[in-house]
């Protein structure tokens, strides 16, 4: 099944957390679930921040990544955009916000499921929960904004 990461065009899929051309990087994948928004990820042993626990800069990246995923998907919904090939909306975090509530276990799956917030005509707010092994151990905030023409400029 695809996610909405494999319906942006090429220049905007190298992100090292979410960008399907990127080898190096996460490559993750995220999709409606009911009225909300979900994304797996399994850490490698590699991920460790205290051995046995992940380390928190990957989750962040997680909930960033998740995030604008969540985002493109409600601008496609609200705009009625039909995705097929690479035509989703695109979106750059402009402020990302996480609370680590508990020690995130490695060894298995972890879920982390959006909530829609607001969505306007640029900017989206997305409440993100991060599970591992079915316990809450994070839970973020992302806003994201749909890319300028003059990004970076
Ligand atoms: C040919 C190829 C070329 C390719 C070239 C492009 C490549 C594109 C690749 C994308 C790849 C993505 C990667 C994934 C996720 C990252 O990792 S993105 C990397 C980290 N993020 C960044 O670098 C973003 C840096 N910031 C910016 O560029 C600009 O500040 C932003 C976020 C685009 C916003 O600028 P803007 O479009 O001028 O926004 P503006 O009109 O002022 O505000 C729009 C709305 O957002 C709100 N807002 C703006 N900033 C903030 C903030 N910091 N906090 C809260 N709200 C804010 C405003 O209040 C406003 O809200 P409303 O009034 O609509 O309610």
């Amino acid at each position: 099944m695809k996610g909405i990461q494999d319906y942006y065009p090429d220049h905007f899929a190298h992100c090292y957390g979410c960008g399907r051309l990127n080898e190096h990087g996460h490559q993750i994948k995220t999709f409606w679930e009911g009225e909300g928004t979900l994304t797996r990820f399994v850490p490698k042993e590699y991920h460790t921040a205290i051995p046995g626990f992940v380390y928190g800069g990957l989750l962040a990246s997680l909930i960033d990544c998740h995030g604008t995923g969540s985002a493109a998907l409600a601008l496609a919904k609200a705009q009625g955009i039909e995705l097929s090939e690479t035509n989703a909306p695109r979106c750059v975090t402009a402020s990302l916000q996480v609370k680590y509530l508990k020690p995130t276990p490695i060894g298995g799956e972890i879920v982390i499921k959006g909530k829609i917030k607001e969505v306007g005509a640029r900017k989206v707010i997305v409440e993100a929960e991060l599970f591992a092994n079915g316990v809450l151990c994070v839970v973020g905030e992302v806003v994201s904004v749909l890319v300028p023409d003059n990004f970076g400029l």
